[in-house]
C-alpha cells in the first residue's frame, strides 16, 4: 500500500486545524509538492504558497475541481457553517478519492448527499495539538470504505498523533467532547494558573514556566504510570496539607460538576451544529 508520502492529499479549507494537520504531515515527510490547499483567503493561501505547497482559489469553482480531481485524500477542513455550500458546486468532481471530514457535527448522512453516494467517506474528529504531532483523532468510517481505505485514512491521521476508530458515528460528539475541543479546557487552566501566579507574586515568566512544566509532567505521568490520576492524585495529596486546602475548594465549588457540564455543553453544540447545517 501506499504510504502517505506518496499520496497527494488535498485539503478544502485551510485553516487553524488544516494547518495543524499539515504541520504533522510535513513532519513526518510529506513532500510539499504532493499537498494541495483550496482556501478563499488570499493572504492563507500566499502562506502555504511560500512554504512550496500547491494552492488552489477556492472562489474558482474549476480551482478546486483540479485540487480534488488531483488528491488521493481529500480532507475537508472548512466550518460545519459552510460545508453543504462548499461541496454541492463540485459534486461531479469525485472518483475514487477517501474523503476525510473533520467537521463538527456534520453526519456521514448530510455528507453522502452532497458528495454522492459512492465517494468513500471517513469522518474524524482531531484536535490541535497534532500541529507537533501530539494530537488525539477519533475515526469513523462509513460502510462503503474498504480496509486498505481505512488503512489510507488512518495513515493521514496518524501523522498527527494517536488515532482510534469509534464503530458508533454518534460516539463523535462524545470525542468532541473529550478530545476535539478539550485542548481548550487545558490551556483555559494554564491562562487562569499563570494569572493567579503572578497575583501570588512570580513574575509571567516563573509562573508560566512552572505551570506549563506542571501540565507536561502530570500527562506524561498519567500516561506512563500504574496509577489512575485519581490515585496519583492521592500521591500528592497530604493529610491536612496545602493541596488538600486546593481540592477542597474545587470540591466545594463542584469543579467535578462544572467540568461534566463542559463536555455535556460540548457534546450537545455539536448535535445543535448537525441539526442546523446538516441536511
Ligand atoms: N480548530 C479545531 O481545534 C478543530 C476544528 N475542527 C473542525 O475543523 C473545521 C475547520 O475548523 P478551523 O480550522 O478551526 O476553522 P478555520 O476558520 O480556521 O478554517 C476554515 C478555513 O476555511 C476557509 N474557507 C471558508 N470558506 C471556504 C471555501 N468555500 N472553500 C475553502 N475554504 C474556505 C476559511 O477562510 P476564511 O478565514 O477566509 O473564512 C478558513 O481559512 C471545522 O469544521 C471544525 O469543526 C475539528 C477539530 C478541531
Ligand atoms: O470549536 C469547534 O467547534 C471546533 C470543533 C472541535 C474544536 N474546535
Amino acid at each position: 500500500m501506499a504510504t502517505t508520502t506518496s499520496l497527494n492529499i488535498a485539503f478544502i479549507g485551510g485553516g487553524n486545524m488544516a494547518s495543524a494537520l499539515i504541520a504533522g504531515l510535513l513532519a513526518k515527510g510529506q513532500p510539499t509538492t504532493l499537498l494541495h490547499v483550496v482556501e478563499t483567503n488570499a493572504e492563507k493561501l500566499a502562506d502555504f504558497q511560500a512554504k512550496g505547497l500547491n494552492t488552489y482559489d477556492a472562489n474558482n469553482i474549476d480551482d478546486t475541481k483540479h485540487a480534488i480531481e488531483k488528491a488521493d485524500v481529500v480532507v475537508l477542513a472548512v466550518k460545519p457553517q459552510v460545508i453543504k455550500d462548499v461541496l454541492l458546486p463540485v459534486k461531479d468532481s469525485w472518483g475514487e478519492q477517501v474523503v476525510i471530514s473533520i467537521a463538527a457535527g456534520i453526519g456521514t448522512d448530510s455528507l453522502a448527499e452532497w458528495l454522492g453516494p459512492q465517494v468513500k467517506l471517513v469522518r474524524a474528529m482531531p484536535n490541535t495539538p497534532a500541529m507537533i504531532q501530539m494530537g488525539a483523532t477519533g475515526l469513523y468510517a462509513t460502510a462503503g470504505v474498504s480496509e486498505a481505505e481505512q488503512q489510507l485514512a488512518q495513515q493521514v491521521m496518524s501523522a498527527a498523533g494517536l488515532v482510534l476508530w469509534v464503530d458508533d458515528e454518534d460516539l463523535l460528539h462524545a470525542v468532541t467532547a473529550i478530545s476535539g475541543s478539550a485542548p481548550a479546557y487545558f490551556f483555559y487552566m494554564l491562562e487562569n494558573m499563570i494569572a493567579t501566579g503572578e497575583k501570588l507574586g512570580l513574575t509571567q515568566t516563573q509562573a508560566t514556566a512552572l505551570a506549563m512544566q506542571t501540565a507536561l509532567g502530570s500527562a506524561q505521568m498519567a500516561l506512563t504510570s500504574h496509577d489512575t490520576p485519581a490515585e496519583l492524585r492521592r500521591k500528592v495529596t497530604s493529610p491536612n496539607g496545602t493541596t488538600q486546602a486546593a481540592i477542597e475548594v474545587m470540591d466545594d465549588k463542584k469543579m467535578h460538576q462544572i467540568i461534566a457540564d463542559a463536555m455535556l455543553a460540548c457534546e450537545q453544540r455539536s448535535r445543535e451544529l448537525s441539526q442546523a447545517f446538516g441536511k
